[in-house]
């Protein structure tokens, strides 16, 4: 029995999706560009934009509206770079930013220029399921005050998640990212039908694209394929504090 059903993280890549997801009940409304890429970013100025929009639903109140996180964009694992593309996501003001750590013997590295970034925005990881992720980073990431760390896949023709790695290995991800005051999520091509396997888990959100989108993760995001999403989550109504 689960404890607390994972959130739903929704990529979108407008500012219309972002409305449709917010109303369509999503915890994260996670602000990516499909098109460029695993983590491919948001504009700044449309980031911008998202946030004003995003600031302009607090007026309802606390727990009213969804968490708001971006990602910083398919970043080559240089300490100095992927410093400056994070920084430049949260000098927009999003909250929660989302750092591509991609297989390089400088992720630790990379980890280490951010502790900084870290201290001042909600930083989450991304480990890739499809590069043999290294889980020693995890400690890495909480010792740097990172808020969250997540896997998803890099390469979206390579076969989804729960083809890269088995429940048993997601499990020992999550209790190592608890161990160390991690937040989890688990992405990665998932489909709507992964749910059952993947809510057991425990990871404390689910993330997709692809899944929620009419004509796959490039398309666009469909208001019913959300809901299925929510329904199969077993979420009731209002949003989860992230
Ligand atoms: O963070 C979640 C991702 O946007 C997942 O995208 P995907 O389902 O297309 O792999």
């Amino acid at each position: 029995m689960i404890e607390r059903p994972p959130g739903l993280l929704a990529s979108v890549a407008d500012l219309h999706e972002m409305e449709l997801a917010r109303a369509g009940g999503a915890d994260i409304v996670d602000l990516k560009q499909p098109a460029f890429g695993a983590l491919g970013a948001w504009s700044p100025t449309a980031l911008t934009a998202a946030v004003m929009l995003w600031n302009a639903w607090d007026g309802a109140g606390p727990g009213h509206r969804p968490a708001l996180s971006a990602t910083a964009g398919d970043q080559p694992m240089v300490p100095a770079l992927i410093l400056a593309a994070a920084t430049r996501i949260a000098g927009t003001g999003v909250p929660i930013v989302k750092v591509g750590l991609f297989a390089s013997p400088h992720a630790g590295a990379c980890i280490e220029a951010l502790a900084p970034l870290a201290a001042r925005t909600r930083l989450i990881g991304v480990l890739f399921a499809d590069e043999n992720p290294d889980f020693g980073l995890i400690a890495t990431l909480g010792r740097c005050g990172f808020a969250g760390v997540m896997i998803d896949t890099a390469d979206k023709r390579s076969g989804s998640l729960t083809e890269h790695l088995d429940p048993l290995t997601l499990g020992q991800f999550v209790g190592e990212a608890r161990r160390h005051g991690l937040m989890t999520g688990l992405a990665g091509s998932l489909k709507l039908s992964d749910i059952a396997t993947l809510a057991p888990v425990g990871p404390d959100y689910l993330g997709f694209r692809g899944a929620l989108c009419a004509g796959g993760r490039t398309g666009t995001l469909d208001p019913a394929r959300l809901a299925l999403a929510r329904e199969k989550l077993g979420l009731s109504s209002g949003f989860r504090r992230v």
